[in-house]
């Protein structure tokens, strides 16, 4: 049976814009399991990274409301002392620019050094050394003793991945956020992270939230994925269910606009219009609705919730029920004058 790690509940988070909030992540409820990984997958804009920052503590000014439990902690309302202790040890964050995230005058030995001896205050210096050497090793890095003295420059992108990815789990975290972790990469280094995340859940029993636009990530790594859209949770379903039934309009667009060698596809869909600004976003009815215009009103609900339509899979508005694609909709009438 899956074992609880984290439980968001209702959670908004809100960013000041002049004199007014506006919630970028909003009314977001999610659960992540110990050795499970859940894609959180939606355009740019959508809210993903917001909602792993709330996750991590890490907005200076935004208002957030609702609760994350970890463990049964709300550590949504604890004291930043309590939280900091919690990252690192417990929770980390894997960042999308492996070079931003490191410190460029730094050997790597350093700095994933400094990060092991903030959590083990009492490791002699030899020990520390091999603690890093083995987590090189492990992300993979062929030749650690080398890496340790080299500084981020003198790596390849991937392999600064691996080593921003050993920082990252220096402490053995139970939960870990990697935010677009391969979008700076080619395809093969792509698959060899993806595959590492893969190993570390299930070596540390890790749940791991993957942040990221890419359908095809979400396919070779996920377990659940939740898609958002506009702030708001729109489906969530176990993987294969999401890519073998999907029902909410946004995601059977996402997944109709990526191209699939193996069907026979002739055009690929292309969803009309763009995620709205913060200060833009329709906050009633369906958010979806206005870049679905062809689908009439009343397919709609006045206030969208989300539907259990299958055991574990949810769908967000009742649009769904009546949505298809205008070139489906010709290709019946055409088949009907036939
Ligand atoms: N600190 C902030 N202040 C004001 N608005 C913000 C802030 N951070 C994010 N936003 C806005 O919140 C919305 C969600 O942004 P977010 O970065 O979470 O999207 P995303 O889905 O992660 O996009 P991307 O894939 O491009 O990273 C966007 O409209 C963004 O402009």
């Amino acid at each position: 049976m899956a074992e609880g790690l984290l439980e968001i509940k209702n959670l908004k988070t809100s960013f000041r814009i002049k004199d007014n909030y506006y919630a970028a992540v909003d009314d977001v409820s999610i659960t992540v399991n110990k050795n499970e990984v859940l894609a959180i997958v939606g355009e740019s804009g959508c809210g993903k990274s917001a909602l792993a920052f709330s996750i991590m503590g890490l907005h200076n000014r935004a208002k957030i409301e609702g609760n994350i439990l970890y463990k049964g902690h709300d550590i949504a309302n604890i004291s930043p002392a309590k939280l900091n202790k919690l990252r690192g040890n417990d929770m980390a964050m894997i960042f999308q620019d492996p070079l931003t995230a490191l410190n460029p005058l730094m050997e790597i030995g350093d700095q994933i050094g400094e990060i092991v001896s903030l959590h083990n205050k009492n490791l002699s210096k030899s020990e520390r050394k091999a603690k890093v050497i083995k987590l090189l090793n492990k992300v993979g890095i062929p030749h650690p003793e080398r890496t340790y003295k080299q500084f981020p420059h003198e790596l390849s992108g991937g392999m600064r991945q691996r080593v921003v990815i050993a920082i990252a789990i220096a402490n053995e975290p139970e939960l870990l956020i990697a935010d677009e972790p391969t979008t700076a990469l080619d395809a093969t280094i792509q698959s060899q992270i993806l595959d590492l995340l893969n190993e570390l859940k299930e070596d540390m029993n890790a749940g791991i939230i993957l942040i990221t636009h890419d359908l095809g990530v979400v396919a070779e790594t996920a377990d659940r994925v939740a898609v958002m859209y506009a702030g708001q949770i729109v489906e969530i379903a176990d993987v294969h269910t999401l890519f073998g039934d999907p029902q909410h309009p946004y995601t059977r667009s996402l997944l109709n606009s990526v191209p699939n060698a193996a069907k026979d596809q002739t055009k690929l869909h292309v969803i009309q219009g763009i995620v709205p600004s913060l200060q833009k976003l329709p906050r009633e009815g369906c958010r979806f609705g206005p870049r679905i215009p062809w689908i009439d009103s009343s397919a709609h609900e006045d206030n969208p919730v989300l539907h259990e339509i299958s055991p574990g899979h949810f769908v967000r508005c009742t649009c769904y029920s009546q949505f298809s694609f205008p070139e489906e909709s010709k290709e019946d009438q055409s088949h009907g004058v036939s």
